[in-house]
């Protein structure tokens, strides 16, 4: 497994670069085929990332943004992956983008599962996708240790899957590994020494104990202290 570390001097710098090149990459999928769907994270790393890649001129009414996952919390909830979505990318020149969501209301993600992966479908395979990781080296939602981790990491998996972890406070929806991996282009953004120790201690060991490794094959990983 070979993946590119890109090293910034700091994490301003990182997210200015970061939007350059994912905007980049939209701009030239959108040179070849009529729409291209891009998946980021939710969680602490990805806002400054939005705050640039919003104002990136680019035809966004052509472009589908959609969650790599979602913690199962309505919009109104802090925790909730979609309203900092709202907040930090669908805004600017990218309010014009088409979201689809990873969140419905309902008490379990099972009740909305079907529905939400079939208005997903026709959007892939993922032109770009921006993945964060966890501390325990989780991405998206597929956590060590999940209730449905063997399943998330199998080649004939559902697009989306409800996920269940001891790390994780509330159930939670997913994009399969799969998807994830099958994007054009993949970047993963972390911060500091401990994920950067944690990316190293990841090395050789199965996407069952380390997920983080079910998408880190030929992606660019983006690192500030
Ligand atoms: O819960 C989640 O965690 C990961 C990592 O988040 P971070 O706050 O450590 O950057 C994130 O990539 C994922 O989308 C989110 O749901």
């Amino acid at each position: 497994m070979t993946y590119e570390f890109k090293e910034y001097p700091d994490r301003e710098m990182l997210a200015m670069d970061l939007a350059n090149q994912i905007a980049g990459e939209l701009r030239a999928a959108l040179s070849h085929q009529e729409r291209a769907a891009l998946a980021v994270p939710g969680g602490t790393s990805p806002g400054p990332v939005f705050d640039a890649l919003c104002a990136a001129d680019l035809d966004w009414a052509r472009v589908d943004v959609m969650l790599t996952d979602e913690r199962w919390v309505p919009e109104s909830s802090e925790r909730s992956n979609t309203r900092l979505l709202r907040e930090r990318l669908l805004t600017n020149r990218a309010s014009a983008a088409r979201l689809l969501p990873l969140y419905a209301e309902a008490d379990t993600p099972e009740e909305r599962l079907a529905g939400l992966a079939d208005d997903i479908a026709p959007a892939l395979p993922l032109a770009v996708v921006l993945l964060g990781m966890g501390a325990d080296m989780h991405t998206a939602s597929i956590f060590p240790e999940a209730d449905k981790l063997e399943e998330a990491l199998s080649n004939d998996a559902p697009i989306l899957l409800p996920m269940r972890a001891p790390g994780a406070p509330e159930p939670r929806i997913t994009l399969s590994a799969h998807v994830l991996d099958g994007a054009l282009k993949k970047h993963i953004v972390i911060y500091g020494a401990e994920k950067r120790e944690v990316l190293e201690k990841a090395r050789g060991l199965a996407p069952l104990e380390a997920p983080i490794n079910a998408v880190l094959d030929e992606a660019v990983v983006h690192w500030a202290e």
